[in-house]
Protein backbone atom coordinates (compact mmCIF):
# COMPACT_ATOMS: atom_id res chain seq x y z
CA UNK A 1 0.00 0.00 0.00
CA UNK A 2 1.37 3.33 -0.84
CA UNK A 3 1.26 6.46 1.84
CA UNK A 4 -1.94 7.65 -0.22
CA UNK A 5 -3.67 5.23 0.30
CA UNK A 6 -3.67 5.48 4.35
CA UNK A 7 -7.08 3.62 5.70
CA UNK A 8 -7.77 4.08 8.64
CA UNK A 9 -10.02 1.23 9.19
CA UNK A 10 -6.68 -1.13 9.34
CA UNK A 11 -6.54 -1.29 12.79
CA UNK A 12 -3.49 1.79 13.19
CA UNK A 13 -4.37 3.88 15.74
CA UNK A 14 -2.73 7.82 15.66
CA UNK A 15 -0.32 8.38 18.21
CA UNK A 16 -2.22 11.61 18.98
CA UNK A 17 -5.40 10.15 19.08
CA UNK A 18 -7.68 10.73 22.23
CA UNK A 19 -7.12 7.79 25.12
CA UNK A 20 -9.19 4.87 26.14
CA UNK A 21 -10.22 4.29 29.63
CA UNK A 22 -6.96 1.76 30.10
CA UNK A 23 -4.76 4.62 29.13
CA UNK A 24 -6.63 7.21 31.27
CA UNK A 25 -5.62 4.83 33.97
CA UNK A 26 -2.13 4.58 32.73
CA UNK A 27 -2.14 8.93 32.46
CA UNK A 28 -3.79 8.93 35.98
CA UNK A 29 -1.30 6.80 37.91
CA UNK A 30 1.73 8.84 36.10
CA UNK A 31 -0.16 12.58 36.87
CA UNK A 32 2.01 14.75 39.11
CA UNK A 33 0.06 15.80 42.20
CA UNK A 34 2.45 18.65 43.45
CA UNK A 35 3.83 21.96 41.40
CA UNK A 36 7.62 20.50 43.05
CA UNK A 37 6.88 17.19 40.72
CA UNK A 38 5.36 19.04 37.71
CA UNK A 39 8.31 19.38 34.96
CA UNK A 40 8.90 22.56 32.41
CA UNK A 41 6.62 25.28 32.32
CA UNK A 42 8.71 26.80 34.93
CA UNK A 43 6.71 30.55 35.04
CA UNK A 44 3.43 29.19 35.08
CA UNK A 45 4.61 26.98 37.93
CA UNK A 46 6.26 29.86 39.68
CA UNK A 47 3.11 32.29 39.29
CA UNK A 48 0.82 29.37 40.17
CA UNK A 49 2.65 28.68 43.51
CA UNK A 50 2.99 32.40 44.49
CA UNK A 51 -0.89 32.84 43.89
CA UNK A 52 -1.75 29.65 45.64
CA UNK A 53 0.77 30.56 48.82
CA UNK A 54 -0.99 34.29 48.82
CA UNK A 55 -4.27 32.70 48.65
CA UNK A 56 -3.67 30.15 51.82
CA UNK A 57 -1.61 32.88 53.71
CA UNK A 58 -4.68 35.30 53.47
CA UNK A 59 -7.60 32.75 54.10
CA UNK A 60 -9.04 33.52 50.87
CA UNK A 61 -9.95 31.39 48.08
CA UNK A 62 -7.57 32.43 44.71
CA UNK A 63 -8.39 34.02 41.63
CA UNK A 64 -10.28 31.99 38.88
CA UNK A 65 -7.20 29.96 36.65
CA UNK A 66 -7.08 29.89 32.69
CA UNK A 67 -4.83 27.42 30.91
CA UNK A 68 -4.95 27.26 27.75
CA UNK A 69 -3.13 25.15 25.25
CA UNK A 70 -2.98 22.05 23.19
CA UNK A 71 -4.02 18.75 24.28
CA UNK A 72 -1.80 16.53 27.19
CA UNK A 73 0.26 19.72 28.16
CA UNK A 74 -0.82 19.31 31.46
CA UNK A 75 -4.22 21.19 32.11
CA UNK A 76 -6.11 18.53 33.67
CA UNK A 77 -2.67 17.61 35.98
CA UNK A 78 -2.44 21.61 37.14
CA UNK A 79 -5.98 21.59 37.71
CA UNK A 80 -5.73 18.53 40.09
CA UNK A 81 -2.49 20.28 41.29
CA UNK A 82 -4.33 23.30 42.35
CA UNK A 83 -7.00 21.76 44.25
CA UNK A 84 -4.10 19.58 45.99
CA UNK A 85 -2.26 22.77 46.87
CA UNK A 86 -5.27 24.19 48.43
CA UNK A 87 -6.50 21.23 50.41
CA UNK A 88 -9.62 21.78 48.27
CA UNK A 89 -11.73 18.90 46.61
CA UNK A 90 -12.03 19.18 43.16
CA UNK A 91 -14.99 18.83 41.16
CA UNK A 92 -15.02 18.10 37.49
CA UNK A 93 -16.89 18.90 34.44
CA UNK A 94 -16.81 19.75 31.05
CA UNK A 95 -18.17 21.94 28.64
CA UNK A 96 -19.69 19.58 26.34
CA UNK A 97 -21.65 18.67 29.43
CA UNK A 98 -22.68 22.01 30.13
CA UNK A 99 -25.43 22.82 27.35
CA UNK A 100 -27.94 24.33 29.23
CA UNK A 101 -28.06 26.86 31.84
CA UNK A 102 -29.69 24.64 34.19
CA UNK A 103 -27.10 22.03 34.33
CA UNK A 104 -24.67 24.78 35.18
CA UNK A 105 -26.57 25.74 37.95
CA UNK A 106 -27.32 22.29 39.21
CA UNK A 107 -23.74 22.17 39.52
CA UNK A 108 -23.11 24.88 41.05
CA UNK A 109 -26.16 24.25 43.88
CA UNK A 110 -23.68 21.56 44.99
CA UNK A 111 -20.47 23.64 45.50
CA UNK A 112 -18.84 24.29 48.80
CA UNK A 113 -16.50 26.67 49.67
CA UNK A 114 -13.23 26.52 48.77
CA UNK A 115 -14.02 23.88 46.35
CA UNK A 116 -12.04 24.10 42.64
CA UNK A 117 -14.68 23.50 40.06
CA UNK A 118 -12.84 22.15 37.28
CA UNK A 119 -14.15 22.60 33.40
CA UNK A 120 -12.49 21.57 30.21
CA UNK A 121 -13.17 22.18 27.34
CA UNK A 122 -15.02 25.26 28.93
CA UNK A 123 -14.83 26.92 25.07
CA UNK A 124 -17.53 24.29 24.53
CA UNK A 125 -20.33 25.35 26.89
CA UNK A 126 -23.39 26.65 25.44
CA UNK A 127 -23.84 30.93 25.80
CA UNK A 128 -26.59 30.97 27.99
CA UNK A 129 -24.08 28.91 30.42
CA UNK A 130 -21.58 30.66 30.04
CA UNK A 131 -23.19 33.81 30.85
CA UNK A 132 -24.71 32.26 33.87
CA UNK A 133 -20.56 31.22 34.54
CA UNK A 134 -19.35 34.83 34.73
CA UNK A 135 -22.41 35.70 36.99
CA UNK A 136 -21.17 33.50 39.28
CA UNK A 137 -17.72 33.98 39.04
CA UNK A 138 -17.72 37.61 39.80
CA UNK A 139 -20.72 37.99 42.56
CA UNK A 140 -20.80 34.38 43.79
CA UNK A 141 -24.37 34.84 43.09
CA UNK A 142 -26.85 33.71 39.88
CA UNK A 143 -30.12 34.15 39.29
CA UNK A 144 -32.03 30.50 38.32
CA UNK A 145 -34.58 31.28 35.47
CA UNK A 146 -37.69 28.59 36.37
CA UNK A 147 -40.04 28.40 33.88
CA UNK A 148 -40.64 30.34 30.64
CA UNK A 149 -42.58 33.01 29.03
CA UNK A 150 -44.56 35.51 31.42
CA UNK A 151 -44.25 33.21 34.14
CA UNK A 152 -40.73 32.46 34.66
CA UNK A 153 -39.66 33.50 37.72
CA UNK A 154 -36.08 34.34 38.85
CA UNK A 155 -34.80 32.18 41.73
CA UNK A 156 -31.87 33.89 43.31
CA UNK A 157 -28.98 31.04 44.37
CA UNK A 158 -26.24 32.18 46.58
CA UNK A 159 -22.73 30.02 46.10
CA UNK A 160 -19.98 30.48 48.48
CA UNK A 161 -16.74 31.35 47.57
CA UNK A 162 -14.88 29.00 45.14
CA UNK A 163 -12.03 28.72 42.41
CA UNK A 164 -13.10 27.40 38.65
CA UNK A 165 -10.24 26.05 36.80
CA UNK A 166 -11.24 26.02 32.72
CA UNK A 167 -9.04 24.73 30.52
CA UNK A 168 -9.59 24.92 27.09
CA UNK A 169 -7.69 24.06 23.20
CA UNK A 170 -8.97 27.19 21.75
CA UNK A 171 -8.90 30.67 24.24
CA UNK A 172 -10.00 32.54 21.44
CA UNK A 173 -13.38 31.16 21.29
CA UNK A 174 -14.14 32.24 24.61
CA UNK A 175 -16.23 35.44 24.57
CA UNK A 176 -14.28 38.73 26.19
CA UNK A 177 -16.46 38.79 29.55
CA UNK A 178 -15.91 35.34 30.39
CA UNK A 179 -11.96 35.49 29.75
CA UNK A 180 -12.01 38.70 32.02
CA UNK A 181 -13.53 36.78 34.84
CA UNK A 182 -10.13 35.14 35.14
CA UNK A 183 -7.98 36.52 37.41
CA UNK A 184 -4.88 33.78 36.30
CA UNK A 185 -4.45 32.75 32.89
CA UNK A 186 -1.45 30.68 31.71
CA UNK A 187 -0.93 29.79 28.37
CA UNK A 188 0.92 26.04 28.26
CA UNK A 189 4.03 26.17 25.52
CA UNK A 190 5.20 22.61 24.12
CA UNK A 191 7.80 21.06 26.16
CA UNK A 192 11.49 20.76 24.38
CA UNK A 193 12.83 17.63 24.47
CA UNK A 194 14.96 17.92 27.60
CA UNK A 195 12.35 18.60 29.92
CA UNK A 196 9.94 15.61 27.95
CA UNK A 197 13.21 13.47 28.54
CA UNK A 198 12.79 13.92 32.58
CA UNK A 199 8.89 13.26 32.01
CA UNK A 200 10.20 9.85 30.20
CA UNK A 201 12.71 9.50 33.52
CA UNK A 202 10.04 10.01 36.00
CA UNK A 203 7.49 7.91 34.63
CA UNK A 204 10.05 4.96 34.01
CA UNK A 205 10.66 5.11 38.02
CA UNK A 206 6.86 5.30 38.64
CA UNK A 207 6.76 2.01 36.70
CA UNK A 208 9.90 0.62 37.87
CA UNK A 209 11.15 0.67 34.49
CA UNK A 210 15.19 0.64 33.00
CA UNK A 211 15.91 3.37 30.49
CA UNK A 212 19.01 3.84 29.86
CA UNK A 213 19.86 7.53 29.13
CA UNK A 214 20.33 7.49 25.24
CA UNK A 215 16.94 5.13 25.10
CA UNK A 216 14.58 7.91 27.33
CA UNK A 217 16.48 10.75 24.97
CA UNK A 218 14.73 8.49 21.73
CA UNK A 219 11.72 8.79 23.16
CA UNK A 220 11.65 12.07 24.30
CA UNK A 221 12.81 13.41 20.67
CA UNK A 222 9.45 11.34 19.36
CA UNK A 223 7.12 12.80 21.35
CA UNK A 224 5.94 16.01 19.47
CA UNK A 225 7.14 18.11 22.60
CA UNK A 226 3.85 16.87 23.99
CA UNK A 227 4.43 14.98 27.78
CA UNK A 228 0.42 13.07 26.86
CA UNK A 229 2.56 11.26 24.20
CA UNK A 230 6.20 10.87 25.56
CA UNK A 231 3.83 8.80 28.33
CA UNK A 232 2.14 6.83 25.12
CA UNK A 233 5.57 6.19 23.62
CA UNK A 234 6.79 4.79 26.88
CA UNK A 235 4.12 2.52 27.46
CA UNK A 236 4.37 0.98 23.99
CA UNK A 237 8.22 1.26 24.00
CA UNK A 238 8.00 -1.16 27.40
CA UNK A 239 5.79 -3.50 25.91
CA UNK A 240 8.32 -4.11 23.16
CA UNK A 241 11.59 -4.47 25.48
CA UNK A 242 9.71 -6.69 27.73
CA UNK A 243 8.69 -9.00 25.00
CA UNK A 244 11.64 -8.81 22.43
CA UNK A 245 14.75 -7.20 24.29
CA UNK A 246 14.63 -8.50 27.84
CA UNK A 247 13.09 -5.46 29.69
CA UNK A 248 15.96 -2.97 29.39
CA UNK A 249 15.39 0.38 26.88
CA UNK A 250 17.87 1.23 25.44
CA UNK A 251 18.23 3.31 22.16
CA UNK A 252 18.06 0.67 19.95
CA UNK A 253 15.17 -0.90 21.60
CA UNK A 254 13.55 2.68 21.69
CA UNK A 255 14.15 3.26 18.23
CA UNK A 256 13.36 -0.32 16.96
CA UNK A 257 9.99 -0.48 18.70
CA UNK A 258 9.24 2.93 17.64
CA UNK A 259 10.18 1.77 13.88
CA UNK A 260 7.61 -0.84 14.31
CA UNK A 261 4.75 1.32 15.30
CA UNK A 262 5.38 3.96 12.81
CA UNK A 263 6.88 6.72 14.52
CA UNK A 264 9.47 8.09 13.07
CA UNK A 265 12.27 9.61 14.12
CA UNK A 266 10.83 13.26 14.48
CA UNK A 267 7.55 12.27 16.10
CA UNK A 268 5.59 11.75 12.78
CA UNK A 269 3.04 8.99 12.33
CA UNK A 270 1.68 7.09 9.97
CA UNK A 271 -1.43 9.72 9.78
CA UNK A 272 1.04 12.69 9.19
CA UNK A 273 3.07 10.82 6.63
CA UNK A 274 0.04 9.94 5.24
CA UNK A 275 -0.89 13.35 4.56
CA UNK A 276 2.45 14.91 3.78
CA UNK A 277 2.23 12.18 1.25
CA UNK A 278 -0.87 12.43 -0.51
CA UNK A 279 -0.07 16.65 -0.51
CA UNK A 280 3.25 15.70 -2.33
CA UNK A 281 2.74 12.98 -4.28
CA UNK A 282 -0.81 12.99 -5.60
CA UNK A 283 -1.36 16.76 -5.91
CA UNK A 284 2.18 17.82 -6.31
CA UNK A 285 2.57 19.82 -3.15
CA UNK A 286 -0.58 21.57 -3.46
CA UNK A 287 -2.63 24.13 -2.86
CA UNK A 288 -4.99 21.40 -2.14
CA UNK A 289 -8.53 22.01 0.14
CA UNK A 290 -8.42 20.01 3.53
CA UNK A 291 -11.88 18.34 2.33
CA UNK A 292 -9.60 17.08 -0.76
CA UNK A 293 -6.23 16.12 1.25
CA UNK A 294 -8.61 14.38 3.88
CA UNK A 295 -10.47 12.13 0.91
CA UNK A 296 -7.19 11.17 -0.45
CA UNK A 297 -6.36 9.83 2.98
CA UNK A 298 -9.60 8.25 4.13
CA UNK A 299 -9.95 10.35 7.20
CA UNK A 300 -12.35 12.89 8.04
CA UNK A 301 -11.62 16.45 7.39
CA UNK A 302 -11.23 17.18 11.45
CA UNK A 303 -9.23 14.57 11.60
CA UNK A 304 -6.91 15.89 9.46
CA UNK A 305 -7.24 19.10 10.80
CA UNK A 306 -6.97 18.53 14.33
CA UNK A 307 -4.91 15.59 14.83
CA UNK A 308 -1.77 16.39 11.62
CA UNK A 309 -1.93 19.37 10.69
CA UNK A 310 -0.81 21.30 14.28
CA UNK A 311 2.20 19.25 13.79
CA UNK A 312 3.17 19.76 10.51
CA UNK A 313 2.72 23.18 10.07
CA UNK A 314 4.86 23.49 13.53
CA UNK A 315 7.44 21.42 11.82
CA UNK A 316 7.20 23.89 9.29
CA UNK A 317 6.18 20.91 6.82
CA UNK A 318 2.78 22.00 5.91
CA UNK A 319 1.25 25.91 5.56
CA UNK A 320 -2.41 26.76 5.27
CA UNK A 321 -2.84 29.01 2.99
CA UNK A 322 -5.62 30.65 1.51
CA UNK A 323 -5.55 29.31 -1.67
CA UNK A 324 -5.46 25.31 0.32
CA UNK A 325 -3.00 23.67 2.07
CA UNK A 326 0.50 23.58 0.72
CA UNK A 327 3.34 21.13 1.35
CA UNK A 328 7.24 22.94 1.92
CA UNK A 329 10.35 22.39 0.43
CA UNK A 330 11.36 20.41 3.88
CA UNK A 331 8.58 18.21 3.85
CA UNK A 332 9.30 16.88 0.14
CA UNK A 333 12.96 16.35 1.97
CA UNK A 334 11.40 14.74 4.89
CA UNK A 335 9.75 12.09 3.14
CA UNK A 336 13.26 11.39 0.83
CA UNK A 337 11.82 13.35 -2.25
CA UNK A 338 13.07 15.81 -4.73
CA UNK A 339 11.68 18.95 -4.26
CA UNK A 340 10.13 20.70 -6.98
CA UNK A 341 11.55 24.06 -7.77
CA UNK A 342 8.30 25.46 -7.05
CA UNK A 343 8.05 24.04 -3.20
CA UNK A 344 7.09 26.54 -1.07
CA UNK A 345 9.84 27.81 1.22
CA UNK A 346 9.52 28.91 4.39
CA UNK A 347 7.77 31.78 5.71
CA UNK A 348 4.87 31.21 3.72
CA UNK A 349 2.18 33.57 3.73
CA UNK A 350 -0.04 31.59 6.14
CA UNK A 351 -3.90 31.99 7.23
N1 LIG B 1 4.53 18.96 33.29
C1 LIG B 1 4.33 17.64 33.36
N2 LIG B 1 5.20 16.86 34.03
C2 LIG B 1 5.00 15.52 34.09
N3 LIG B 1 3.98 14.88 33.49
C3 LIG B 1 3.09 15.60 32.82
C4 LIG B 1 3.21 17.02 32.73
N4 LIG B 1 2.19 17.50 32.00
C5 LIG B 1 1.44 16.44 31.65
N5 LIG B 1 1.96 15.30 32.15
C6 LIG B 1 1.44 13.96 31.94
O1 LIG B 1 0.86 13.90 30.63
C7 LIG B 1 -0.42 13.28 30.67
C8 LIG B 1 -1.46 14.21 30.07
O2 LIG B 1 -1.61 15.33 30.89
P1 LIG B 1 -3.04 16.04 31.09
O3 LIG B 1 -4.14 15.04 31.08
O4 LIG B 1 -2.93 16.91 32.27
O5 LIG B 1 -3.12 16.92 29.80
P2 LIG B 1 -4.25 17.94 29.32
O6 LIG B 1 -3.56 19.18 28.87
O7 LIG B 1 -5.30 18.07 30.37
O8 LIG B 1 -4.83 17.22 28.06
P3 LIG B 1 -6.34 17.25 27.51
O9 LIG B 1 -6.67 18.67 27.32
O10 LIG B 1 -6.23 16.45 26.23
O11 LIG B 1 -7.14 16.54 28.57
C9 LIG B 1 -0.65 12.88 32.12
O12 LIG B 1 -0.34 11.54 32.27
C10 LIG B 1 0.33 13.68 32.92
O13 LIG B 1 0.84 12.91 33.96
Amino acid sequence: MNETEFDSDDGFEAIVADAGPEERAFEAALRPRTLEELIGQERVREQLSLMLEAAVARGRTPDHVLLSGPPGLGKTTIAMIIAHQLSAPLRITSGPAIQHAGDLAAILSGVNEGDVLFIDEIHRMSRPAEELLYMAMEDFRVDVIVGKGPGATAIPLEIPPFTVVGATTRAGLLPSPLRDRFGFTAQLDYYDTAELHRIVDRSAGLLDLEVTEDGGREIASRSRGTPRIANRLLRRVRDFAEVRAGGVINHDVARDALALYEVDELGLDRLDRAVLGALCRSFGGGPVGVQTLAVAVGEERETVEELAEPFLVRLGFLARTPRGRVATAAAWRHLGLVAPASAAQLPLDVE
